[in-house]
């Protein structure tokens, strides 16, 4: 199977471009080569590369900075994925995109399913279910994956903002009431790499080149994706600064999210339930002991 993966370079992207190997032939692209700003490009580099399967971690990723380019997020997050569905249809292929917990308010006391209605906070949490909504309308084979509060040992993330800091300053105000799962980008990766294994498998022909459109369109749909058992921001950093790997330890100050303005608003929980996910696919990692296996390699 040819899959076309955007986002090399991104946390998810990464890993994925190791993972999905042996799965398929990969052609891995980042922003030079396929920028999702540019939807005449998005159409052409499709065309051009035919795939059977496109996976896209790409997005634009920066929530504060999505407050003030709402188009530039809305065209990354929707209006991209909505022409990669839409060349999908065409060559017959299917997509895995990935979404966040951030389409959700965050008022509700225990953790989402795929059946809670969405109600996004921010631009960034808007433009990203305006991408759900437009690879679902296409009605193409699809894997929708949401996931949350993702970290790894590379690129721009709360772990790595941590341990930055921790080695800067005495002191850590962190915010405790709003809760969540961390999840290592590695697990979004091979959780991925699992689902589609589990696909090829549900499929009766035996043709693992091909995309059984039958068994996509039965099992394919909404996924949540993340990390089992949730915590805060400041339990995280807690957890963080534990390891042995932080050499230096500042004071953590638990504080409240009004006492961090930030010009995006987050939501207070937005837990995810993976249920649908474990029982379909495979089983996922507690969030406390992913991060140690991550900081171990650290
Ligand atoms: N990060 C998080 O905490 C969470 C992420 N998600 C979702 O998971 C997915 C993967 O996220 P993650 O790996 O963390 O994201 P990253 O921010 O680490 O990576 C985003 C990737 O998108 C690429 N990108 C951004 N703009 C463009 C563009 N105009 N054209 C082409 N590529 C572009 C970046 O390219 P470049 O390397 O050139 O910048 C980068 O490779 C995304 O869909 C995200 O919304 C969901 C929940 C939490
Ligand atoms: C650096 C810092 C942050 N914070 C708070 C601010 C915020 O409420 C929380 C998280 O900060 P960040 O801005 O790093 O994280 P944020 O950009 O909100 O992370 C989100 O990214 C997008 C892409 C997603 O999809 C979400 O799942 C989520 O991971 O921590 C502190 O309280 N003290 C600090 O020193």
């Amino acid at each position: 199977m040819k899959i076309l993966l955007t986002g090399r370079n991104g946390q998810v992207g990464y890993e994925l471009e190791r993972t999905l190997q042996g799965l398929g032939q990969v052609v891995a692209l980042d922003r030079a080569q396929m920028d999702l700003s540019d939807l005449d490009q998005v159409r052409s580099v499709i065309r051009e590369v035919k795939p059977q399967l496109i996976v896209n971690p790409a997005a634009y990723t920066a929530v504060d900075l999505a407050e003030g380019e709402v188009e530039l997020a809305m065209c990354i997050n929707a209006q991209a994925p909505e022409v990669m569905a839409q060349e999908a249809k065409k060559l017959g292929a299917g997509m895995i995109h990935y979404s966040t917990d951030y389409v959700f308010d965050g008022d509700q006391a225990g953790s989402y399913t795929e059946d809670d209605v969405p109600d996004p906070q921010s631009v960034y949490g808007r433009s990203k279910l305006a991408g759900e909504q437009a690879i679902q309308a296409a009605g193409i084979p699809h894997l929708i994956l949401r996931t949350s509060w993702v970290y790894g040992a590379r690129g721009k993330n709360f772990l790595l903002t941590v341990r930055r800091l921790a080695q800067e300053r005495d002191e850590l105000r962190i915010v405790a009431d709003q809760f969540g799962a961390p999840t290592w980008c590695r697990t979004i990766a091979e959780a991925t790499a699992h689902a589609l294994i589990q696909m090829q498998r549900y499929s009766g022909t035996q043709k693992d080149a091909e995309l059984d459109q039958d068994v996509w369109l039965s099992r394919g749909g909404l996924y949540h994706l993340s990390a089992q058992g949730r915590t805060s921001w400041h339990g995280l950093t807690q957890a963080i600064l534990s390891h042995p790997s932080v050499p230096k330890k500042p004071r953590l100050t638990a504080i409240s999210t009004q006492d961090y303005p930030l010009p995006a608003r987050r939501p207070a929980n937005s837990s995810l339930s993976c249920e649908r996910f474990m029982q379909t696919f495979c089983g996922l990692p507690g969030w406390d002991e992913a991060l140690k296996l991550c900081q171990d390699g650290m």
